[in-house]
This record gives structure tokens, C-alpha cells and sequence, in this order.
């Protein structure tokens, strides 16, 4: 018996070894570089991420997860690396990146394929979001939400983000007048649930001025607090390397309570709207009129390049979605939009807080324009015009975002695809990544870029490189949807810091940034610990 048990593991292994290493070295031997797969978990990098987690091995995030494979090849335009036995392919050049996001798009319009459980409403939803849709139901959704977020209608949201600007300041000054040392993430995820539960949702949700608000428990449950955990990890992992098994075992990537919970708020919010024919001009009601102006014909796009990039060459319309579906695909997208701002943008808040109490430098010349303009306006509620129109501080923000990217880009090819100048045939299903974390530390567009200079975006040095290397964003039609929503608000966050409070070092502020291995929205690993005094 024991024969024919080691007999049939021996033989598992064998057929895995052969099925997993089958296509190691076929591209090498057309002339794309490998990195150096090894069974069972391929190339180092995968070694890492799935291992990390443990803390037995090198530490790696998923989102640096592919910085490795590009600094390994600096001579290469596309270099392979194997998830297990699946290969993938890293787009190291700026022209080969401009085909694959934008001018070919329609061969990668869909992200990596997660396939995720639909037991329950909560874990539908998840597959509605944006953020996961595919082909002509993601092309829908997007030209139905993108009108949300033009600069008419952000300039309608300014008043209400000043107001809770007013807040914050209230928020903090506890923490001025004891001089302690606090978590900027945590100051910042209170001020950013405020903003989009006003902003989105009509809703006073208190995070920053009641510690008991529900809104804000849900929150932090549902981002898993400011570290992460290794359980979160562990369940992240599984569902991108053993997307079969995670299914079986029924794993979630967030937590379904919580998400229940905003699945409810947003369904009474726009039974409550509709019934009470109110208005608030808020998140949901541009969603509502989005969809009742609803037509065949272009909608208007934003000046700037990275808008008209991101336009969708075929006008899928959104009756392509079935109706009994509607709703639940409305309510799963009015939450990521929510979702997907509150994580994000507070990180860069509380990121670009942390460098400016490590630079007095920065923050000194950042505080002078701020007061200038404030003086200039007589109010700290600067309009939407005046916020966009402070250079430096436009500077600051970017830079902070190239340091510390909270994504990296990757799209699945859909349709087989030629890349210009090779001879090999990229197939449907495989995936594309233009590894944006690495290309925003490469010294060819960043000069020395490890250090913090805001001087990188000067218009003097963004003109000497290529737009395209500033990936914060991504770029092209799956480019990040709320970027203009995400910088007024972090803008507005860091002028009234700015404006009321000396930003400083504690002994806990860190002054190198690396995401947590444990932590999937890849926050800072050592926290993002300051100390602020009244100014
Ligand atoms: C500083 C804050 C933010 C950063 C750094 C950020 C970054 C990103 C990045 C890198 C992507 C992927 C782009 C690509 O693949 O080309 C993305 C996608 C996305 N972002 Fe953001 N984001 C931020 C804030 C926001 C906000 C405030 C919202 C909503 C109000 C939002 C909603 C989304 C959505 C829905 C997607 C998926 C778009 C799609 O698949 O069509 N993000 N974001």
C-alpha cells in the first residue's frame, strides 16, 4: 500500500514538474529573455511573493513584485517571468508601454482574470466593479461613470471638500497642542471616508469628529487598518496564484459584512433619492443622470492628454448590460469608486506628510506659496482654480506619487497581438505588465531617483522626458478614473495642514518607504509616523 502511495506522489509530482516547467525557455529561444524560472514557483520574484509572506525569505509586495524582472534586463524592450508554469511578459520601453496601454488597447482592454466566488450578493458585486469588468461590459460602465468626474463637476464638489478641510484641522488639533507622535495614514482615512461619503453619497459620516461612527468602523474593517495583516496577505496571494483553489475553499478578498453594509447604505441612499426627487449633486446622482443620459453620442472629454488618451474608441452603450442586472451593477460601482479613492488617496496624503517633515526645505517653500494664496484669496477655502493653479504644490504631489505608486499596471492581451520588431505572436490570455513602480525609479527619466526632489516635475525636466513615464495613474482607456477627484482632495488635505500646522519629524517617521509584504493596498511598511505643532 505504502509502495503504490509513494508510487502515485511520485508520479503527481513528476506530471506537475512536466505540465509547470513545460514552457520554460520557449522564450528564450526566441531571443526574449527569461527570468531565470525554477520549479515550482518560477521565476525569483514569484519565489518571493509567494514565500514573503511567511517572512521565510526576501520580503516583496505584490506591487514591486515585477521591479526585479526590469532592473535585471536594462538593455531589453520585453522580458519574460513565470507565475509557476504561466509566462508573463514585462514591456521595459516607453513606445512598446504606449502601444499595449494606449494605441493597441484593444488588444489588452481586460485586467489579470480573477475569477471570484458569486455565492453571495456581496462577492457579485466584487465581479460588477470596475476595476474587475472585462471587454464590452467594462467599456460600458466606464463611458457611463467617466462623466463623473470632469472638472465642471469637481468644481461643483470643491465647497463641500473645503468644508471637511475644516475638520481635519479641527480633527488634528488635539494632536498639535500634545506635541505626540501619530499615524498620518489614520488622521487621513478619517478625513478621506468624510470626503467620498459627502461627496459620493450625501452622507455625514463623522469619521474625523466621532471615534464611534459606524461609516468608519465598516471602513477599517473592509482595508484591513493601516498595516494590513498577514492573513490578508495570505488570502490575497491565494486568490492570484491558486485562483481555483482559492474558489473551492471560498476565499474573499474583502470583508463580505462590511461590504454588505455599504451594499445597503448606497441601495437606501438611491431608493431614498429617487422617492424624495432630491437632489444633492453628489456621487450618486451624476451616477443616476449618467445613466438616464445614456446615448450613442461622444461624451465630452477633458483637454489634458491623459483624458483623451483614455478615451474609448468604440461607444459601447450601457444597454448592453441586462436589466435585472442594473442595480447591483450601479451599487458595485458607486462602492469601488468609494473604495478605491478612500485607500489610495489618504496613503498619498499621509505619505507626502511624512517627506514634508523630513524635507523643511519642501515644506517651507510649500507653506510660502500656500499662505500666498491664501493671503491673495482671504480664505482657506480656495476654489477649484486657485487649488490647481499652485505650481509647487502640484510638484510635491507627483513627486510623492512617483515615490511611493500604489499600482502597477497589467492588462491581460484579449486578442492575439505582434509586437513591432518581433517575430513571436503574444496569445490571448496572456499577461502584459508595464511595471510602473520600476519605470518611476529609473534613472533614465528620474535623475538620482531615489531622492525627493519635486524638481523632477519642474516644466524644464518633465519636458525632457517621455509624458508616459510618470505612471501614477497608469495611462490610456483603464487609466485610474478618479485621478482629478484623487488630487483635489489630497490637494485640499495637504493646504490646510499646511496652512495651520509645522509638520515634523517623530522618532517613529520613516524615511525610507516600502509597501508591507502583509498588506495588499501595499501600505507603508514602517507607518507613516509625524509629529505636527500649531503654526
Ligand atoms: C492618489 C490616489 C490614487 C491613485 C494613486 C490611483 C491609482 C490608480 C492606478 C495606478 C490605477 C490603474 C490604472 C491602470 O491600470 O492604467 C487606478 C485605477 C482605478 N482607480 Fe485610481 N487612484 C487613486 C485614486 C482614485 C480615486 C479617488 C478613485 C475614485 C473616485 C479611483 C478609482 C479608480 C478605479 C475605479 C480604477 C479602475 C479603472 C478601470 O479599470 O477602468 N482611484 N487607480
Amino acid at each position: 500500500m505504502l509502495f503504490y502511495l509513494i508510487l502515485l506522489f511520485v508520479g503527481a509530482i513528476l506530471y506537475l514538474y512536466v505540465e509547470i516547467t513545460k514552457k520554460y525557455g520557449t522564450f528564450k529561444a526566441i531571443g526574449v529573455p527569461e527570468y531565470n524560472p525554477k520549479f515550482p514557483l518560477g521565476s525569483p520574484n514569484h519565489w518571493k511573493l509567494a514565500t514573503g509572506i511567511t517572512e521565510i525569505y526576501k520580503r516583496l509586495n505584490f506591487i514591486n513584485s515585477v521591479d526585479e524582472v526590469y532592473d535585471a534586463f536594462p538593455n531589453e524592450k520585453l522580458v519574460a517571468h513565470f507565475q509557476g508554469g504561466s509566462p508573463q511578459l514585462v514591456v521595459r520601453d516607453m513606445e512598446l508601454a504606449k502601444l499595449v496601454l494606449i494605441k493597441d488597447f484593444d488588444h489588452f482592454v481586460d485586467r489579470r482574470g480573477l475569477e471570484l466566488t458569486e455565492e453571495t450578493e456581496a462577492q457579485k458585486a466584487m465581479g460588477l466593479m470596475l476595476t474587475m469588468l472585462k471587454g464590452d461590459q467594462w467599456k460600458a460602465i466606464r463611458n457611463t461613470l467617466s462623466p463623473v468626474f470632469t472638472s465642471g463637476k469637481l468644481k461643483g464638489m470643491t465647497p463641500i471638500i473645503n468644508k471637511l478641510g475644516q475638520d481635519l484641522v479641527k480633527h488634528l488639533e488635539p494632536l498639535a497642542r500634545s506635541g505626540e507622535e501619530f499615524e498620518a495614514k489614520q488622521s487621513m482615512v478619517n478625513f478621506t471616508t468624510d470626503v467620498i461619503a459627502e461627496c459620493g453619497f450625501g452622507i455625514n459620516a463623522q469619521a474625523m469628529l466621532n471615534p464611534d461612527s459606524v461609516f468608519k468602523q465598516n471602513v477599517m474593517k473592509l482595508s484591513g487598518g493601516p498595516k494590513g495583516s498577514i492573513m490578508g496577505m495570505i488570502r490575497f496571494v491565494m486568490i492570484l496564484f491558486l485562483n481555483p483553489l482559492a474558489r473551492m475553499l471560498k476565499i474573499k478578498i474583502m470583508n463580505e459584512e462590511s461590504l454588505n453594509y455599504f451594499i445597503k447604505v448606497i441601495r437606501q441612499t438611491m431608493a431614498t433619492r429617487k422617492e424624495s426627487k432630491t437632489r444633492r449633486n453628489d456621487l450618486i446622482d451624476l451616477i443616476l443622470d449618467a445613466l438616464k443620459d445614456d446615448s450613442q453620442d461622444p461624451k465630452p472629454v477633458e483637454d489634458a492628454q491623459f483624458e483623451k488618451d483614455a478615451q474609448i474608441e468604440v461607444n459601447t452603450p450601457f444597454q448592453s448590460i441586462p436589466e435585472e442586472e442594473l442595480e447591483l451593477y450601479i451599487v458595485s460601482n458607486a462602492f469601488i469608486l468609494f473604495f478605491a479613492g478612500l485607500e489610495t488617496s489618504s496613503t498619498i496624503m499621509a505619505v507626502c506628510s511624512v517627506f514634508l517633515a523630513t524635507h523643511p526645505d519642501v515644506q517651507e517653500r510649500l507653506h510660502l506659496e500656500i499662505q500666498d494664496a491664501i493671503d491673495d484669496h482671504g480664505s482657506q477655502d480656495l476654489p477649484y482654480e486657485r487649488i490647481h493653479s499652485l505650481p509647487y504644490l502640484d510638484m510635491v504631489v507627483n513627486e510623492t506619487l512617483r515615490h511611493f505608486p500604489l499600482a502597477i499596471m497589467e492588462r491581460q492581451c484579449v486578442k492575439d497581438y505582434k509586437f513591432p520588431g518581433y517575430d513571436f505572436v503574444v496569445p490571448a490570455g496572456m499577461l502584459v505588465q508595464v511595471p510602473s513602480p520600476a519605470i518611476m525609479k529609473d534613472a533614465k527619466y528620474f535623475p538620482d531617483p531615489l531622492r525627493f526632489n519635486p524638481e523632477n516635475f519642474n516644466e524644464e525636466n518633465k519636458a525632457k522626458r517621455s509624458p508616459y513615464a510618470f505612471l501614477a495613474f497608469g495611462q490610456g482607456p483603464r487609466n485610474c478614473i478618479g485621478m482629478r477627484f484623487a488630487l483635489l482632495q489630497v490637494k485640499i488635505a495637504i493646504i490646510r495642514l499646511l496652512a495651520n500646522y509645522e509638520i515634523l519629524r517623530s522618532p517613529k517617521t520613516n524615511d525610507q518607504f516600502r509597501p508591507s509584504p502583509k498588506s495588499p493596498s501595499g501600505q507603508p511598511i514602517n507607518g507613516t509616523f509625524i509629529r505636527i505643532a500649531k503654526r
